[in-house]
Formats: C-alpha cells, sequence, structure tokens
C-alpha cells in the first residue's frame, strides 16, 4: 500500500492501520464500526434503498419514520453531472466592500446605463470628451451643432417613392409633341432617357395633373401659384423645370393664336356687313397690324441663377431646346458687353425666355420696367443662393415687379436650409413642394476618403497632402464605370474646392510648382481661360477638350515650369462658386482642400462628382485643428444613405 499523502491526519488510513494492527485498547471502537455497518445494511435492504453505489461499501439512509436520525456524512451522486444551462449559480451575498478593486463591469450596470441613454438621460459622468461614440439612433452627433438644413420626414421620402414608379417614360407626360421630340435633342449621346426623379415629381406637378403636399396653412393671399421643387444634385432639375414652362408658353402661344384667328373672324364678318361705310374701312387699314408672338424684351417666362457660368450653362440647355420647340432664348449676364445683351433683349423676333442673375435683371428692369410685364413664369434656380444675404434684394424686387402678371413661380434647389424653408413659409404660405426621396442624401457610388494630413509623411503640410493625392489620382488607371459602359475618361478632371477665396490663387500656384495643370476658379478669373477650362470640365465635346489639351500649364504660370508634370490631369482650384449647379459630368474626383463650414457646402461640393449615376470619389484633407468628428459622421450618413443635417 503506497502512502496517502495526508498521513496521519486521513481518516480512511487510520481505519485501515486499525483493521492492519489491531491492538487491544483499540479493539472496542473497532467492533463498533463493523455492527454499525452491518445494521445499516440491514435496514437499506429491509426499506429497498439500495446503495447507489453497489460495492462502495457505504449506503444511503432511509429518511422514513424508523430512521429519523439523518446520516452524519453523506456523498453525493450527482458530482459527475454537469448543471443545466439555465441554472443559475447562487449569488454571492453582497459585501459592504465588493464593489472596490473591481476590474470589469459588473452585468447589470451596463444595462441600466444603455437603457438610461435610451431615455435621454445624460451620461453617468456628465463628461463627453468628444470620442464617445455616437449610437446608430442618434448617428448625428457632431453635426448637430451646426444642424441647417431642412428636415424632411421619412415617411414622406417612402410615399414619394411610390408615386415615382408611374413615370418611367417622358411619353408619360403629357406634354406638346415637339417638347417630347426636344427631349432627345436636349440629351444627346445618352441610352438612358428616362425621366429622373426629379422630373418625374416636378413635371406632373407643375403641368397641373397631381395633387402635391401644400403647405398646411391656407392662406387667403391671391397671387402667383408657388412651387418649391428640392431635389438632389445631378438629378436633372434644369429639365424638370424647363419642359413644363416651355409647354405652358406653347400653349398660351397657341390659345393667342385661336383668339386672335377668331377676332380676325369676327373682324371681317363685321367689316362685311358694314362695307357700305367707307369710314369703317378707313380705320381698319390705319390699325396697325400686332403680332402678339413677337414682342421685343417681353419675355413671358425667366429663368435666374446665381452666377454667369450657370447662366451660360442654363442658356445652352434652353438653346439645344428652341431648335424643335421654337421658342426664343436670351441668356444675358454681367460678363457679356452691353450691345450683346441689348442684342439679345430687343430682338426684332421677340424674346420667350430670359435667363440671367438677379442683380443684372433687377437694374435693367429699373429702366425698363416693361421688360417684366409679360412674365407669367418665374424661376429661380439655386433658390437658397437666391435668398441669402447678397441676393436676396435683386432677387425680391424682381419678384414684386413680375407679381401681377405672375401665373407659376417656382423655385430649384438641392438642399433648402431651414433659414430658406422659414422666409418660404411666410411669404408663400400656399408653396407646393416637390421632394425627391434622397433629398439631402448624397448618393451611395460617391465615396469619401480621408487624407490625414498630420501623420507622415505631410507632417500637417496641406498643400503637400494635395499635390500627392492628386498625383495618385493621375497616375491611377481609369476605373470602370458601369453608367458608361466603359473606362472612365483618360483625362482626369478634379476638382479642389478650398474655404477662402484667396487660398485659390495659392494652392493653384503650388500644384503647378509640383507639376500639375491646375487654374484657380473665382470671379476675377480671366473669362475666356476660365470658359475654356470649365468647358472641358462640364462639356463632353472632343474638340472642345483638345482644344484644352493644347492650353498647357505654361500659359497659365508665370513660374518656371517643373521638370515632372502629371500629363492627362486637369484641375480647378475654386470655392463654393463652382460648387453652384454647375454641370461638371466628367469630374469623378473631389478634393476637399479645407474641411466645409456646413452639411451644405458638403452636398453641393460633392454633389460635382457621381452626377447622373455616374461614380465619383471624394477625398478630405483633414489637417491640425479641422473637425474631424463632422467628417467622421458625415462619412458614415454617406455609407448608410441617409440625409444630412
Ligand atoms: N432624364 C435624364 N436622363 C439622363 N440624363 C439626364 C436626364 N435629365 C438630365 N440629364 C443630365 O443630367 C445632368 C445634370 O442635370 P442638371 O444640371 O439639370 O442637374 P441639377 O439637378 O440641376 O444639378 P445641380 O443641383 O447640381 O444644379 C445634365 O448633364 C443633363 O444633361
Amino acid at each position: 500500500m503506497s502512502p496517502c499523502r495526508f498521513a496521519r491526519s486521513c481518516p480512511f488510513c487510520e481505519v485501515r492501520s486499525l483493521l492492519g494492527h489491531p491492538s487491544r485498547s483499540l479493539q472496542p471502537q473497532l467492533q463498533q464500526i463493523r455492527l454499525y455497518t452491518q445494521v445499516q445494511r440491514e435496514r437499506g435492504e429491509r426499506h429497498g434503498t439500495q446503495s447507489s453505489r453497489p460495492g462502495s461499501g457505504f449506503s444511503r439512509p432511509s429518511r422514513g419514520r424508523d430512521n429519523p436520525r439523518p446520516a452524519r456524512m453523506v456523498l453525493s451522486d450527482t458530482v459527475a453531472r454537469t448543471p443545466p444551462s439555465d441554472e443559475r449559480p447562487a449569488r454571492k451575498k453582497p459585501d459592504a466592500f465588493g464593489h472596490l478593486n473591481r476590474t470589469e463591469a459588473p452585468r447589470g450596470l451596463e444595462r441600466i446605463r444603455e437603457q438610461r441613454e435610451t431615455r435621454g438621460s445624460r451620461p453617468a459622468t456628465g463628461r463627453d470628451d468628444g470620442k464617445r461614440r455616437s449610437r446608430p439612433s442618434d448617428p448625428f452627433h457632431a453635426l448637430k451643432m451646426q444642424s441647417s438644413l431642412h428636415q424632411v420626414p421619412q415617411s414622406n421620402r417612402t410615399a414619394i417613392k411610390r408615386k415615382l414608379e408611374q413615370y418611367d417614360s417622358f411619353d408619360k407626360f403629357p406634354l406638346l409633341e415637339p417638347i417630347l421630340r426636344a427631349v432627345n435633342d436636349a440629351l444627346p449621346n445618352l441610352e438612358y432617357r428616362n425621366p429622373t426623379p426629379a422630373q418625374a415629381v416636378a413635371i406632373p406637378a407643375l403641368l397641373g395633373i397631381q395633387k402635391t403636399t401644400r403647405t398646411k396653412v391656407k392662406s387667403k393671399k391671391s397671387g402667383p401659384e408657388a412651387f418649391l421643387l428640392a431635389a438632389e444634385t445631378g438629378s436633372g432639375k434644369t429639365l424638370a423645370y424647363l419642359l413644363p414652362t416651355l409647354d405652358a408658353i406653347k400653349q398660351e402661344e397657341l390659345q393667342e393664336k385661336d383668339e386672335a384667328e377668331e377676332q380676325a373672324r369676327k373682324d371681317a364678318e363685321e367689316a362685311e356687313t358694314k362695307a357700305h361705310d367707307q369710314r369703317t374701312d378707313m380705320f381698319a387699314a390705319e390699325e396697325p397690324d400686332i403680332n402678339k408672338a413677337v414682342d421685343p424684351a417681353r419675355p413671358r417666362a425667366i429663368i435666374l441663377v446665381p452666377s454667369a457660368e450657370l447662366v451660360a450653362q442654363v442658356g445652352a440647355v434652353a438653346k439645344s431646346l428652341s431648335h424643335t420647340i421654337k421658342f426664343r432664348a436670351a441668356p444675358i449676364s454681367a460678363k457679356m458687353s452691353a450691345t450683346v445683351i441689348r442684342n439679345q433683349l430687343f430682338n426684332v423676333n421677340g424674346v420667350d425666355v430670359v435667363i440671367s442673375t438677379p442683380p443684372l435683371l433687377a437694374s435693367i428692369a429699373e429702366s425698363n420696367p416693361n421688360i417684366l410685364a409679360r412674365v407669367t413664369h418665374l424661376i429661380c434656380d439655386e433658390a437658397d443662393s437666391l435668398f441669402d444675404r447678397s441676393f436676396k434684394p435683386s432677387t425680391t424686387e424682381i419678384i414684386d415687379r413680375a407679381t401681377p402678371s405672375l401665373k407659376k413661380i417656382i423655385l430649384c434647389s438641392a438642399t433648402i436650409p431651414k433659414y430658406l424653408d422659414k422666409y418660404l413659409a411666410d411669404k408663400f404660405p400656399d408653396m407646393h413642394r416637390l421632394v425627391t426621396p434622397n433629398l439631402h442624401a448624397i448618393p451611395r457610388r460617391v465615396q469619401l476618403g480621408v487624407v490625414d494630413v498630420n501623420k507622415d509623411p505631410y507632417h500637417g503640410n496641406k498643400m503637400l497632402a494635395c499635390a500627392d493625392t492628386i498625383w495618385q489620382i493621375g497616375k491611377a488607371s481609369g476605373d470602370y464605370d458601369p453608367a458608361e459602359g466603359k473606362e472612365a475618361v483618360p483625362t482626369k478632371r478634379i476638382l479642389v474646392f478650398v474655404n477662402e477665396r484667396e487660398d485659390t490663387e495659392e494652392v493653384a500656384q503650388y500644384l503647378m510648382k509640383k507639376g500639375i495643370d491646375a487654374l484657380a476658379f473665382h470671379r476675377d478669373t480671366d473669362p475666356s481661360r476660365q470658359a475654356k477650362t470649365l468647358a472641358s470640365f462640364t462639356g463632353i465635346s472632343d474638340e472642345k477638350i483638345a482644344s484644352n489639351a493644347s492650353d498647357a500649364p505654361k500659359s497659365r504660370s508665370s513660374e518656371p515650369p517643373s521638370k515632372r508634370t502629371l500629363p492627362n490631369t486637369k484641375v480647378i482650384v475654386t470655392t463654393d462658386l463652382g460648387s453652384r449647379g454647375i454641370d461638371t459630368v466628367s469630374v469623378r474626383h473631389v478634393v476637399l482642400y479645407d474641411v466645409p463650414h456646413t452639411t451644405i457646402d458638403f452636398i453641393h461640393r460633392l454633389g460635382r462628382t457621381g452626377r447622373m449615376g455616374r461614380r465619383g470619389r471624394g477625398i478630405v484633407l483633414l489637417g491640425p485643428g479641422d473637425r474631424a468628428d463632422v467628417v467622421r459622421e458625415v462619412r458614415e450618413a454617406m455609407f448608410r444613405g441617409e440625409a444630412l443635417i
């Protein structure tokens, strides 16, 4: 027998040793143990409670009346059985000092914290160090500080989505036949020509064939019917307001023609009955021949836009439609000479649609009030800009002057700031609101990357980070674009946005030093150079692009040309001026040199890429002092396809 490790203290060894070496003095005790074991066995047999472990030598005592005395030591027969999972371990008694020196939070505490946060109470500490991640139910923590956009309820967006499904082709709109034909002229080289959500929402409402969401307050004011078209960037708003407006102009013309014919027939009948009266005939001969359709400087529609570049862009769309629809469009801007403006407005053949910036048209209307006397449709494109501090006086002046003849006023914008919403609710309480389901959301096909300028190799040098980012884009091979069914254009066009106008020149000069073909685009840029560069960003005409290609950076910079130049890449460094409305279809990359001040700027700047189903990429340069939390929230919202606030 091997010696037990408990040696003398082990009770079994003690018993064995007693049995092995019986001594006289221990005989009575041994006899007692033997007797006790025997009695227990007999009792067990009598009550049918055999030991659970046969041969173990130990029996379970019965708890019956015959044996009220419990056994002193009983082994468990369930030691090997694992407890079922739902069996809870016994609770430890709370200890007065039990909460001290813990390294993990108790399970219950986590649950309580979650419940408190859902109820909206402050966190336990009452502090927020800026690193706390926001909860999924409240994704905009940093953006809440500068929340500037009007919120559209999700239920409204879902309801609109359902309505849009019925307009899957332009033929479904009750537009005049020449207008339907002209759509093809306005959208050349495009296989996909179905109405966009903005067009499906706006065209039926502007034609008066579909009910719209009106502001709840019903005013007693009489005046023009007001519409607000709010749709995301690059969603075809220009055609959405132009097609119904031109349709109304043509309908009016047809009506006037019918009325004129009717009048002429009546006059002829009258003249016949009074043929004997020589004097009547004489007066008739003296009456001047008035053609109402030809009315110089008295347009039927006015389109207001915030910049000369947009005047040219919208003017080009209107001209492309005019060949088939037969109407006269006059785009005028301060960049044109006085003679050109006069020729456009006072054309002997008349004018139907004038496209202008508000300050220019307001100044013309001051000296020629009649110019607004016949206007039935007034459109304010980029309405949030036209009602901001700089344009508001001239915009409202034009609206006031045109109101007597106005039938419809249409305001368009990709962003509805809170101040505009409030102003419109006061000024046009009965306004129809035409909103697309994805308003204020940056499409998922636009990705947003972040370059941390504080890290290696830039060490806080934003200009270097910008140049390096552009070089990387320029050198990368073209991506496959599913919208075009081919590789993206080999010449890459990149827009760089800065917050301050002064920075445009500085950044452009630096990029040129680094061998990048860059141009600063602001109000004072040389117009001819500006127009050429912009044409290559907006137009798709190969000739235009080729002519721009010959515009080497050598002609743009006074700096000595860099030995190392980046081929096939063009860059425009601009401010908000370049972010409003300009249809930069061929732009795949937008660099946000500065973090935009508001979500409105984020939407417009990133809206220059990924237009009309194309893919795009935005890159934010995050420098010292920039709001990383704001960028993170915008990025997360873009990933989820959610509207910004
Ligand atoms: N139904 C359509 N199908 C295909 N392309 C279209 C359609 N309608 C418009 N487009 C094209 O989409 C591009 C963007 O149009 P537009 O400039 O009107 O957008 P927008 O909504 O005014 O943008 P922003 O808000 O940036 O001013 C244009 O190049 C236009 O030719």
